[in-house]
């Protein structure tokens, strides 16, 4: 059988929780004040509030609405891959690693109703170099409620030169004239 290309190689280890990681029961402060995933001033968002747990893990909540139809009165599996996406990237806070994500792969297991409280939970599995690897669950109204969608995924580490090299740059001098609008997770800022 073929491996995942996001199992663990050999010579992953598991990481110590890094001393500047958010205390465990903290929520998370969104990584970009316009991000579709967490960002509060991003109107069409998800606007997930993620939670630190005990370790190398995270917890939310993902209220699904109207807006995230696929199929009457159901959601859109590519909502629920960007929400698994989300938490699962934000575990760079636990890390302190700033990564992107290099591979997602989703299992969708149960459909998941307009109206219905998606609970997610994640954890890093591994580190690697630069390679951060996750995996989560979205459990059905509660924590242990059955599980609507599993996810694994690969997270690259990367510089300040990945987003000052590809983004837009109207949107990187927004943040050069307010740095509030990014939580900052390496050591490096946008201003020169
Ligand atoms: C705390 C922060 C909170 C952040 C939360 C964010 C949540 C949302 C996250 C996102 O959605 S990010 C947006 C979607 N992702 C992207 O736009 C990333 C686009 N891809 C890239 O920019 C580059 O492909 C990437 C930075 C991922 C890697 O390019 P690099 O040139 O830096 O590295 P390279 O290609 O050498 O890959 C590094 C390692 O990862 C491996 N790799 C890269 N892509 C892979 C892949 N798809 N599958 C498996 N392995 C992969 C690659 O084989 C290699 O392994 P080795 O070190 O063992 O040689």
């Amino acid at each position: 059988m073929t491996a995942f290309r996001t199992d663990l190689p050999p010579e992953a280890t598991y990481p110590e929780r890094h001393p500047d990681a958010p205390e465990p029961g903290a929520e998370l402060p969104p990584h970009y004040v316009s991000c579709f995933g967490c960002g509060p001033g991003q109107p069409h968002g998800l606007h997930l509030r993620i939670v630190a747990g005990e370790g190398l893990d995270l917890s939310a909540t993902f209220e699904v609405t109207a807006d995230h139809q696929g199929a009457p009165g159901l959601a859109h599996g590519g909502l629920l891959a960007s929400a698994m996406d989300e938490i699962l990237g934000q575990l760079g806070h636990i890390t302190r690693m700033s990564c992107v994500t290099a591979r997602l792969e989703t299992d969708f297991r149960r459909p998941v109703p307009v109206g219905s409280t998606l609970c997610l939970a994640a954890r890093v599995d591994g580190v690697a170099g630069r390679k951060l690897y996750a995996s989560g669950e979205g459990h059905l109204g509660a924590p242990d409620g059955p599980v609507a969608v599993r996810a694994r995924a690969l997270f690259v580490q990367v510089g300040l030169e990945h987003f000052t090299t590809h983004g837009r740059p109207d949107e990187l001098d927004a943040i050069r004239r307010d740095p509030s609008m990014i939580t900052h997770i390496g050591d490096y800022t946008l201003n020169p």
